[in-house]
């Protein structure tokens, strides 16, 4: 396959794909590109369904894009596909604050990869499934990755959005503490992945 265009402006999730696409396995090759794309509102998949047609539409051709959520369980999964405006309002302080007075600080942090063969392809059904599944078969094709945990005081460096007050369940460890490469063997973003790595291999 040629090389794949990830479309995307944030240059923290393009390093973490180059670094887990390269690691194990057969490599597959990233080029990216930097669109601003206008999100909807709606479910995780809404989101990334649209993101992705829209993307393709742009370049006029086969892309992929990525939709990262963090979903609290005592707000019935909000801030969820919203997650990036509640930080930039509220920082990692507010995001604790929001949690007061609730019995569990339980969250999950989930990744929506979509893949597109390009404009013109027959437009996908939004077919609301479960969490990891993969809804092969339209376009785009999403690829799910969930990773769950809990919302912590900020501990680590504050280098890429929400890691510092995500704690994956069992670890001990937020996202910012681990090293790069703990991070990205279990993260939300590995997780789903690893299933598009397994699709686009299957494609050739
Ligand atoms: O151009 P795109 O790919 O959309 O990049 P974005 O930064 O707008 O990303 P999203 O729309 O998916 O919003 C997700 C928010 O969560 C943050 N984020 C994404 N992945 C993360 C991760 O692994 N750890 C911490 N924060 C993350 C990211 O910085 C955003 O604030
Ligand atoms: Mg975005």
């Amino acid at each position: 396959m040629a090389q794949l265009i990830f479309v995307t402006g944030n240059a923290n999730k393009l390093k973490e794909v180059k670094a887990i696409l390269s690691a194990g396995g057969k490599p597959i090759e990233i080029a990216s590109q930097s669109l601003d794309i206008p999100e909807i509102q709606g479910s995780t998949q809404e989101v990334a369904i649209d993101k992705c047609r829209r993307a393709a539409e742009l370049l006029g051709g086969p892309c992929i894009t990525e939709d990262t959520a963090l979903c609290f369980e005592a707000l019935k999964g909000l801030p969820g596909p919203y997650i990036k405006y509640f930080l930039a309002d509220l920082g990692h302080e507010g995001l604790n604050s929001l949690l007061v007075g609730f019995p569990t600080k339980a969250a999950w942090a989930l990744c929506t990869f979509a893949y597109s063969a390009g404009p013109g392809t027959p437009k996908s059904r939004i077919a609301l499934g479960q969490y990891g599944t993969n809804l092969v078969g339209s376009d785009p094709v999403l690829f799910e990755g969930r990773t769950d945990g809990s919302i912590v005081p900020a501990r680590g460096p504050g280098v890429f959005g929400w890691d510092a007050v995500f704690e994956p369940t069992g670890t001990g460890l937020t996202y910012a503490e681990m090293p790069a490469d703990q991070k990205n063997k279990l993260s939300h973003r590995y997780k789903a992945l690893e299933k598009l790595r397994d699709y686009l291999h299957s494609l050739n």
